[in-house]
């Protein structure tokens, strides 16, 4: 089979994915979650002109001349309006966060007046509108402040709960069952025998599947075994799974079973093998309205193709607009050789300059066993197949690697 290209295999993978359903889910819930619907503010915020200091309400035509005395005949703390109005020569004494009385127009700052008794002298002017802010200063009522697709974050929430809306309809999080598999593999913490290793990718893979807002279902790691790799199948489906990433066992080798037990248990398959450096051996398909995911086993590779096709697909079940992965370019260190077919995702260190500017630095050494360059990597340097060897100083196109 040919390997397809990157872009290929990305539009075969998100080609008529439609959003997940929605849910009701309470405001203090909702944190990194998205929304399923616009959000329109219910009210106008401040709903009346409101004082933006600790001082006096005052007519600023009364005190263009200072020093001004005026006449205090009350007082507006913030929930508590004075509810007659300001004459001339009157003030009210009025906090933060309080409703301007009818007839003021400006804040006097307490700082620049004195008070004795029910005398307050203005020490120096105000413009009318001075420390005013009016209605509909933030928003107003009807106005849609966060669109549908948008991740909730400390900032959104503050303004959904400024905006009234006491719960939130939201896309309901894409449940990802995750898949290890191979006779090497231990789980963290136990024990390996001389010839295995510790499983590492379903630990990333869940990591991303959460920050992505999908809620991941550790499967654990099902032995070389067709019948062991199929009950984990049925797991996954009978858990109600929205995609199923499989992990490594993707590949030509003899103990390369999963695609193999993937097709008897009914998957119709999309594509397998891209022109890709790591992630070859990616596979994709889908067992009725479960979306599968073959990552290939290579830590690296599973965690950037990961990051390359998992992510947009959880983005896409969410609703959210797509994302570029060329979008920016920055100049390279370092010279850099030619590509073969394959689009490379290269390692990479952004370096910044004492005057700012950011230089793209890859990794000598790419071997897409090596986790521990992964995780020093600010990005990733995307060659596109046959490019040309490039000098130091070209711009190259890279994807800033998500953080945490
Ligand atoms: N003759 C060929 N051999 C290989 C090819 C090829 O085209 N022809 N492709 C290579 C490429 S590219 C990759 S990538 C790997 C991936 O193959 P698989 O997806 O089948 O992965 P495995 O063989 O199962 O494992 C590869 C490697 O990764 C380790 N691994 C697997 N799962 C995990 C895990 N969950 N956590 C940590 N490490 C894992 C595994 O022990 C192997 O070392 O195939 C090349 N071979
Ligand atoms: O995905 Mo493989 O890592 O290209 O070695």
């Amino acid at each position: 089979m040919a390997l397809i290209s990157v872009d290929e295999a990305l539009s075969r993978l998100l080609g008529g994915v439609e959003p997940v359903g929605s849910e009701t889910v309470p405001l203090a819930r909702a944190n990194g979650r998205i929304l399923a619907a616009d959000l329109a503010a219910t009210r106008t915020q401040p709903p009346f002109a409101a004082s933006a200091m600790d001082g006096y309400a005052v007519r600023a035509a009364d005190i263009t001349k200072v020093p001004a005395t005026l006449k205090l005949i009350g007082e507006a703390p913030a929930g508590r309006a004075f509810t007659d109005a300001i004459g001339a020569g009157e003030t009210v004494r009025i906090f933060t966060g309080a409703p301007l009385p009818e007839g003021s127009d400006t804040i006097l700052i307490q700082e620049n007046a004195t008070r004795d008794g029910e005398r307050v002298t203005a020490l120096e002017s105000a413009p009318s509108g001075k420390f005013v802010r009016p209605a509909g200063l933030d928003f107003k009522a009807g106005e849609v402040l966060l669109t549908a697709g948008t991740r909730l974050d400390y900032r959104r929430l503050a303004l959904a709960a400024a905006m009234n809306h006491p719960v939130l309809e939201l896309r309901r999080r894409p449940k990802v069952a995750i898949l290890a598999t191979g006779d090497e593999l231990v789980e963290p913490g136990e024990q390996p025998g001389p010839d295995q290793i510790i499983a590492s990718n379903h630990a990333g893979i869940a990591a991303l599947v959460e920050d992505c807002g999908g809620e991941p279902l550790q499967l654990g790691i099902a032995a070389d075994r067709r019948e062991h790799i199929a009950e984990k199948i049925a797991e996954a489906r009978a858990a109600g799974a929205d995609i199923l990433v499989t992990l490594g066992g993707a590949s030509v080798g003899d103990h390369d079973l999963v695609q193999d037990v993937l097709a008897a248990s009914g998957m119709e398959l999309g594509f397998w093998r891209i022109a890709m450096r790591p992630g070859k051996p990616l596979m994709a398909g889908r067992i009725e309205d479960m979306r599968v995911l073959g990552l290939p086993g290579n830590p690296v590779s599973s965690l950037v193709c990961g990051v390359l096709f998992l992510r947009p697909l959880i983005d896409a079940l969410l609703g959210r607009p797509p994302r570029r992965r060329d979008a920016e370019l920055l100049p390279l260190t370092a010279d850099i050789g030619g590509n073969d077919q394959r689009e490379d995702y290269l390692r990479a260190q952004i370096q910044r300059d004492d005057d700012g500017t950011e230089r793209v630095a890859p990794f000598e050494r790419q071997d897409s066993s090596m986790l521990a360059t992964l995780t020093r990597a600010d990005a990733l340097v995307v060659r596109p197949p046959h490019a040309a060897p490039l000098p130091a100083g070209t711009p190259v196109p890279v994807l800033r690697l998500p953080q945490g």
